[in-house]
């Protein structure tokens, strides 16, 4: 008998030019005139965006108002959700990187309220993904939340962001190479559920920005919209699997470390790019591949190029099975001690 396994996804998806302009004629188009929109963004896309959202809802009868959103912490979440659980609004619209948009999908969750999606950055797949990443003490916890309902990407907006944080998002999509390695080895090892749908999909959108590294990296307009598109499908991979699963293994729970340990993160698809270098290797895969698509695009590929000490790096491989001890990857049960895992970034010219 097959299991009962209902999968949501969004309602509407739309990616073009000036979306931003009409973002008011956007959202009517979903929801009704007169409610209210409670907006959450981070302050550089606030002082960048937030006037022209804004006007363009009003304009459409919308009532807007906003908050500048905190680290994606598990006590920041909750503690916003219980502020704003006060306030009167209908519609939580995350506009700005994956920090704003996964606090406020969570939040939106949490109050059951309607949730936009308007990404200003192409720098993950949290996008479209029906998740929401959020640190803990000494942990990650992925926790479920709904799908946007309606998102909206303006290419014109992504293509005037700073080029690093689009070349992330070519990192957090590359690590689909070895997410997906690890899932089917999961299903080997441990029998866990493994949806080889789900897996194409997430692998087709690293095949997919493999082959368009060069116009990525120059952030060309085709480069910009292959990259969007491939991580609008890495989040349906997610709604379909019902977990992060295809999207996240062993490079993202290095890169999870990572930001936990370093005193200076650097942005979360360039972490995973550089860890899946590494898993890659572990993997018995070819390391120098993964290595050479990530200068193409001009991305990090050492502690030095992600401004890291070669401490940080060794301390977050051996710190990396702890992050999630449940998703089962190639890190095995017990993960790498520190001799292995000075070895594994000297071998892969991490540090
Ligand atoms: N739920 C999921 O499935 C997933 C969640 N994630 C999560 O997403 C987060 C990472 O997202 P990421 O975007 O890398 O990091 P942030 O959201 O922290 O954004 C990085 C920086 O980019 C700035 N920025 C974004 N857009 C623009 C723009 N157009 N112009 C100028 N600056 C801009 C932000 O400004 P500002 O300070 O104004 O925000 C911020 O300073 C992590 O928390 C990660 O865990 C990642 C993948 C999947
Ligand atoms: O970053 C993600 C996928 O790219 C989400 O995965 P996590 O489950 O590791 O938070
Ligand atoms: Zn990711």
């Amino acid at each position: 008998m097959i299991s009962k396994h209902s999968i949501d996804l969004p309602q509407r998806i739309i990616i073009g030019e000036d979306i931003l302009d009409n973002i008011g004629e956007q959202v009517l188009q979903i929801f009704n005139k007169g409610k209210s929109v409670l907006i959450l963004t981070g302050p550089n896309v606030y002082n960048k965006y937030f006037n022209k959202v804004k006007e363009s809802l009003e304009d459409k009868g919308f009532s807007v108002s906003y908050k500048i959103a905190g680290s994606p912490t598990v006590d920041y979440a909750l503690s916003l959700s219980e502020e704003v659980s006060k306030d009167r609004f209908d519609i939580l619209l995350g506009l700005g990187g994956g920090r704003s948009i996964d606090l406020a999908k969570y939040i939106a969750m949490n109050l059951e309220k309607n949730f936009i999606s308007v990404p200003t950055a192409a720098s993950h797949d949290g996008i479209t993904s029906p998740f929401v990443t959020l640190r803990g003490f000494d942990r990650f916890h992925s926790k479920p939340a709904k799908p946007p309902k309606l998102i909206l990407i303006d290419v014109n907006v992504i293509l005037s962001a700073p080029r690093r944080y689009n070349v992330a998002g070519f990192g957090d999509l590359i690590g689909k190479y070895t997410s997906v390695l690890d899932w089917r080895l999961a299903h080997k090892l441990k029998g866990e559920y493994y949806a080889d749908y789900a897996a194409s999909l997430a692998l087709m959108s690293a095949r997919h920005v493999s082959s368009y590294a060069k116009e990525i990296g120059v952030g060309s307009k085709d480069g910009i919209r292959v990259l969007l598109e491939a991580l609008v499908s890495s989040g349906v991979a997610m709604c379909i699997a019902g977990s992060s699963r295809p999207a996240s293994g062993s490079e993202h729970l290095f890169a999870h470390a990572l930001e936990m340990i370093s005193k200076n993160p650097p942005l979360h698809g360039e972490a995973v790019g550089v860890g899946t270098i590494m898993m890659s290797y572990l993997h018995g895969k070819d390391w120098k591949k993964i290595r050479n698509l990530l200068k193409t695009v001009g991305a990090p590929v050492n502690a030095k190029e992600l401004g890291v000490s070669e401490e940080e790096i060794i301390q977050s491989l051996v710190k990396s099975v702890s992050i999630r001890p449940e998703r089962y990857t190639i890190l095995g049960e017990t993960g790498l001690n520190e001799k292995a895992a000075e070895d594994l970034a000297k071998n892969t010219l991490v540090i």
